[in-house]
């Protein structure tokens, strides 16, 4: 079921577009990784969903009653206030009771592990827990749809990895739509990749689809040196490539199977270091695709 279609999606300033005929669907709880270059148009598109910059022209429809919670680049904080403070204020805002708004905000800052520092003021706070603190008013009033921009770019990697392991918690009851450009960390945590360049979409589909079309994956067998390698591939009938004490065969169509290769292997006088089954990573078919369009 979809809660979000958006349809030819376009934001121009004056002549240029930052975000041209841009159309997909959110389903239902599942997360959609929006990946792009610099420039690309992810914050244009993600602020017009969240409702803070209307579109030049395009369609957002939502499901009826859908709540949503947006945490934009460069979260903003009142230094002086508590983070219990800050989050009860965006609980108050996004709607919540004056008398629920305290528990709530407590019960979320719980969650995304600033309970020990609920009390301190935000100005203290490093990177890591301004993130947890942002996450934490985009959640409070618990959305059907989380808008999150780049919410692990500016983190170490222990940060990261935190704060993917509450996203995949959320994602069980939330559909999330994210942008980055961490995308070792998209592919964990992605039903849907959008690609954009140059304010257009420009690549679209599940991981798996996304990789079928662009991964090119091979059969790599490694040899003890270089020279037995090209004596093994100057036998073989299979398209094949040859790299220093490597063979890469293309798995295709046509190709052969990793059977078939175990199989020719087992008769081989050759020393064998390993033979197992590569496809490219979601960064090397990115650069593939921005590089083509
Ligand atoms: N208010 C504005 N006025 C004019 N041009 C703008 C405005 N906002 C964005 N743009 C342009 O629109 C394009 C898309 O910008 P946007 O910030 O959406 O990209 P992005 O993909 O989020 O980039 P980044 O990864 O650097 O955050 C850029 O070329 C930017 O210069």
């Amino acid at each position: 079921m979809s809660i979000l279609e958006v349809e030819k999606l376009t934001k121009r300033y004056g002549q240029e577009s930052a975000v041209e005929d841009l159309s997909f669907v959110l389903e239902k709880e599942t997360a959609t990784a929006l990946i792009g270059p610099n420039g690309a148009g992810k914050t244009t598109s993600l602020s017009m969903l969240a409702d803070l910059l209307s579109p030049s022209s395009g369609k957002i429809t939502v499901a009826e009653g859908l709540t949503i919670g947006f945490l934009p680049q460069y979260p903003q904080f009142f230094p002086w206030l508590t983070a219990l403070e800050f989050t009860e204020m965006a609980a108050k805002l996004s709607g919540i009771e004056s008398k629920k708004a305290r528990l709530q905000a407590s019960r979320t800052l719980g969650f995304v592990g600033l309970e020990s520092a609920m009390n301190k003021k935000t100005g203290t706070f490093s990177g890591g827990m301004k993130q947890r603190l942002g996450l934490a008013q985009a959640i409070v009033h618990q959305p059907k749809l989380l808008l999150l921009d780049e919410p692990i770019s500016a983190l170490d990697p222990t940060g990261r990895r935190e704060i993917m392991d509450l996203l995949k918690a959320l994602q069980r009851d939330t559909t999330i739509l994210y942008s980055t450009h961490i995308l070792n960390d998209a592919e964990e945590m992605t039903d849907q990749l959008l690609f954009m360049k140059d304010g257009r979409l420009i690549e679209q589909g599940s991981l798996n689809n996304v990789k079928k079309r662009h991964a090119s994956p091979h059969i790599r067998i490694r040899f003890a040196n270089p020279n037995q390698a090209a004596e093994f591939a100057g036998r073989l009938t299979w398209e094949r490539e040859l790299k220093g004490a490597v063979v890469f065969l293309p798995v295709y169509k046509n190709g052969p199977s990793m059977q078939q290769v175990l199989e020719v292997l087992s008769s081989e006088k050759q020393d064998i270091l390993g033979v197992d089954y590569q496809t490219a990573s979601l960064e090397e078919i990115f650069l593939k695709v921005v590089a083509a369009k």
